[in-house]
C-alpha cells in the first residue's frame, strides 16, 4: 500500500463541520462570528511519550487527548484537528487500531480531522488541534490572584504510578495496576469542565509535566506564589497507600509525577459554589487544593498545615 491509499484508507472521512478536509493542499475551517481561533501542538515520540508495546487504539486516543487537554485548559470547544505520522512502514492492523482509537475520541468532542502529513520515519505522532473560544473569553495562566483557590480536576498522580510499575521501580496488585494504567494509556480530556469554568476560573492549565511544574506556570505568570495541600487530590494512588507504598514515592506521583491531563485552576472564594456547579454540569470531580498567595514561591503543606520538606522536580525534556 502507498502513501495516498493509506491515507485515503485510514484518515480520510468526509468534512461534516469544515468548509474543506483531508485532501487538498490546505483545510478551510470557518469558526463562528465573534469566536477566536484556539491553536495547540503536542508530539508523542515511542520510547519518550510512549512504550512501544502499548495498544495502538489507545495509542491513538492519547495522541489526541493530551491535544484535547490544552483546549480545555483554555477553554475553548474542540473544532478541528491535524495529524502529522511518521510510520516505519505500513502495518494495516496498526493503522486500524490507531486510526480506531483516534476517531472514537474526535467522535466524542465533535473534532474533525482536517489534514496532516504523512511520512516514513521513526514513529512520531504530532497533533495540532484547532478549537473556538469567545472573544477575550480563553481562560490563561496569566490571571490569578492572591487569596484565589486553587483546584484540579479528577486524580492526579495515577499515570506515574503506572510508569514505575512498568519500569519495575514498584509492584502494584494487579487491579490497582490495570487502573492506574489506563490512567496512563487513555486520560481523559477536561473539555467539558474547561468550558464550564469560562468567566469563573480566573487561571488555568493542564497538567502534563506535573502538578508542581505547570502550577508554577501559573504562578509565574500570574506574578503570585501559593500555598498546596501536599495530599489533597490523589486517587488510584490512595487505593496504591494501603499496598505499603510509601509517602514519599506517592507525593512524587501526585505532585510531579506528570502524565495527568488534569485541568489545575484558580478562583476567587466566592466562586465555589459556581466551581462545583461547573464539577457537576461536567461530571467532573473538583478538588480545592489550596490557595495563592502573594508572596511569591511555592509552599507544599500536609493535612496539618506543617511543612513538607521533600522537593519536588517537573518533567522536563533536556533536564
Ligand atoms: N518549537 C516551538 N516553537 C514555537 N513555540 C513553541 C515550540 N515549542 C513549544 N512552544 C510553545 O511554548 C509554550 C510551552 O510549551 P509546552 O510546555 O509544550 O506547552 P503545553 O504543556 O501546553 O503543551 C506553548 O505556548 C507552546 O506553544
Ligand atoms: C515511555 C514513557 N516514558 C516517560 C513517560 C512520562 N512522560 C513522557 S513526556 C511527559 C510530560 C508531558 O510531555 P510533554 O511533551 O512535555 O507534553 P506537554 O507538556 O508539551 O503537553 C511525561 C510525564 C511516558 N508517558 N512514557
Ligand atoms: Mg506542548
Amino acid at each position: 500500500m502507498g502513501e495516498f491509499d493509506l491515507i485515503t484508507r485510514y484518515f480520510q472521512r468526509p468534512a461534516k463541520r469544515s468548509p474543506l478536509g483531508v485532501g487538498d493542499d490546505c483545510a478551510l475551517l470557518a469558526p463562528a462570528p465573534g469566536m477566536q481561533l484556539a491553536v495547540s501542538c503536542d508530539m508523542l515520540v515511542e520510547g519518550r511519550h510512549f512504550l512501544s508495546t502499548v495498544d495502538p487504539a489507545r495509542l491513538g486516543h492519547k495522541a489526541l487527548a493530551v491535544n484535547l487537554s490544552d483546549l480545555a485548559a483554555c477553554g475553548a470547544k474542540p473544532l478541528a484537528f491535524t495529524l502529522a505520522l511518521a510510520l516505519p512502514g505500513v502495518d494495516e492492523p496498526w493503522l486500524e487500531a490507531f486510526s480506531r482509537g483516534l476517531f472514537a475520541l474526535a467522535d466524542e468532542h465533535g473534532c474533525e480531522l482536517v489534514g496532516g502529513d504523512t511520512t516514513r520515519g521513526p514513529l512520531n505522532i504530532c497533533i495540532t488541534v484547532f478549537g473556538e473560544v469567545p472573544a477575550g473569553a480563553a481562560l490563561l495562566r496569566s490571571g490569578a490572584h492572591a487569596g484565589d483557590d486553587i483546584w484540579v480536576s479528577g486524580t492526579l498522580g495515577d499515570a506515574r504510578l503506572a510508569l514505575e510499575a512498568f519500569r519495575g521501580t514498584l509492584s502494584l496488585p494487579a487491579d490497582v495496576f490495570a487502573q492506574a494504567r489506563m490512567r496512563m494509556e487513555q486520560p481523559t480530556p477536561r473539555v467539558a469542565l474547561g468550558q464550564a469554568l469560562r468567566g469563573k476560573a480566573s487561571a488555568a492549565v493542564d497538567v502534563s509535566d506535573g502538578l508542581v511544574g505547570d502550577l508554577g506556570h501559573i504562578l509565574a505568570s500570574s506574578k503570585v506564589g501559593a500555598t498546596l495541600d501536599a495530599d489533597a487530590a490523589t486517587g488510584v494512588i490512595a487505593a496504591a497507600a494501603s499496598c505499603g507504598l510509601g509517602t514519599e514515592i506517592l507525593r512524587t506521583c501526585a505532585l510531579s509525577g506528570g502524565d495527568d491531563y488534569e485541568l489545575v485552576f484558580t478562583a476567587p472564594p466566592a466562586a465555589r459554589a459556581a466551581v462545583e456547579q461547573a464539577g457537576r454540569e461536567s461530571t467532573t470531580r473538583v478538588t480545592r487544593i489550596g490557595r495563592i498567595d502573594a508572596e511569591a514561591g511555592l509552599r507544599i503543606v500536609d493535612a496539618g498545615g506543617a511543612p513538607v520538606a521533600q522537593r519536588f522536580g517537573s518533567f522536563d525534556h533536556f533536564v
